[in-house]
């Protein structure tokens, strides 16, 4: 029986944890607090991020990460990214020789610049055989009441992309595996910050032309940066790039839309961060995924319009009207 390890008991990483058990996956969440991780071993029913789901029963929850990772296959990493390298750096020498990381992180590491995979290969000191990513439009709410969707599972090895795709497959949860690891991980990533943007025209109480515009310019600067890193433009027309962005710019699910709708109707900063109790990775990656774009001298305006807004203190209407005012161009170049 494939055994995983999931590392991290929010919202993703518990949804996560029960596609895996109904795979027929043996299972166990690995959970930084005591009374949670008791509530998910015993109830079946992680109270704090999805009070609606009842577990299956086979899963079990544990604050030892030695536990949940011993002899386990896939080691799923599911905490925010700004974390991942102070737990992973705990977590590596716990690893088997042969594990598996699997990362459903959709960040850019600030400081450094760099995708999740890259953080996972440097910490763990694994090649890149030895790390999966899972990234599709995958709202956990959605995912939790076991409704349809898929995603993608990207290895630069396919025999393990599909080695995972097998222990993630069940008849509501359908995984597409992909060897382009570069654009599956920015189209989650840059996704988030296209997200905060159309969340603020949604708050502005702006229509479907400048949040359909948003997209797909999010998109074009999407691809322009992942081509620039080595992606493949295909990625992005798929389930990790607009896939995604679809999901997480048309849902009130969506803790980056909300967040930026939260801004969009005037919010402060400080409101907005007090009334969010979940991640909303783009809040920060939008800085990483910035100054990504810089070192590779790639322009993405709406990124940078974002960054504006939520860490420069700039009012949304002036810096639509800086988006709007900029020179004419073709729409492909
Ligand atoms: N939710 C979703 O729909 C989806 C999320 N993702 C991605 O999955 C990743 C995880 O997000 P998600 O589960 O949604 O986030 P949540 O906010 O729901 O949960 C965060 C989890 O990380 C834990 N955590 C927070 N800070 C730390 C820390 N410093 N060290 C260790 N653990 C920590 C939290 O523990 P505690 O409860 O103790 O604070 C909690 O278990 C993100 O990168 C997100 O973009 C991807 C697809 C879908
Ligand atoms: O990644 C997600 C859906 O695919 C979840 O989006 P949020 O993090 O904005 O909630």
């Amino acid at each position: 029986m494939t055994r995983c390890a999931v590392m991290g008991t929010g919202s993703w990483g518990t949804a996560f944890a029960m596609i895996l058990a109904d795979a027929g996956c043996e299972v166990v969440l690995w959970g930084r607090r005591k009374e949670l991780v008791d509530a998910i071993d015993r109830d079946h029913v992680n109270p704090d991020y999805l009070p609606d789901l009842r577990l299956p029963e086979s899963i079990r929850a544990t604050t030892d990460p030695a536990e949940a990772l011993a002899g386990a296959d896939f080691a799923v990493l599911s905490v925010p990214s700004q974390t991942l390298r102070d737990n992973l750096a705990r977590w590596a020498p716990l690893l088997g020789p042969q594990t598996v990381l699997v990362s459903l992180m959709k960040g850019i590491e600030l400081g450094t610049a760099k995708r999740m995979s890259e953080v996972v290969q440097e910490v763990a000191g694994v090649g890149p055989e030895r790390v999966v990513v899972v990234s599709g439009p995958n709202l956990a709410g959605e995912i939790a009441n076991r409704q349809p969707a898929a995603t993608v599972v990207a290895c630069t090895d396919e025999a393990v992309a599909k080695r995972f795709q097998t222990a993630c497959h069940t008849p509501y949860f359908r995984p597409y595996t992909n060897t382009d690891v570069i654009g599956c991980e920015l189209g989650g990533a840059v996704k988030n910050v296209i997200g905060l943007a159309v969340g603020m025209a949604n708050g502005m109480g702006l229509g479907d032309n400048t949040k359909a515009t948003l997209i797909t310019r999010g998109l074009a600067e999407t691809t322009r940066l992942g081509l620039a890193l080595g992606a493949d433009a295909h990625t992005f027309a798929g389930l990790a790039g607009m896939g995604d962005l679809v999901a997480t710019c048309s849902s009130p699910l969506s803790r980056n839309n909300t967040f930026g709708t939260n801004l969009g109707r005037g919010m402060t900063l400080a409101e907005t961060i007090a009334a969010t109790s979940q991640t909303a990775e783009g809040v920060k990656s939008c800085e990483s995924v910035l100054d990504l774009a810089r070192r590779n001298g790639v322009d993405m305006p709406i990124v940078e319009a974002v960054v504006d807004v939520v860490h420069n203190g700039r009012p949304t209407q002036e810096v639509l009207k800086g988006l709007m005012a900029r020179s004419a161009k073709p729409e492909r170049r």
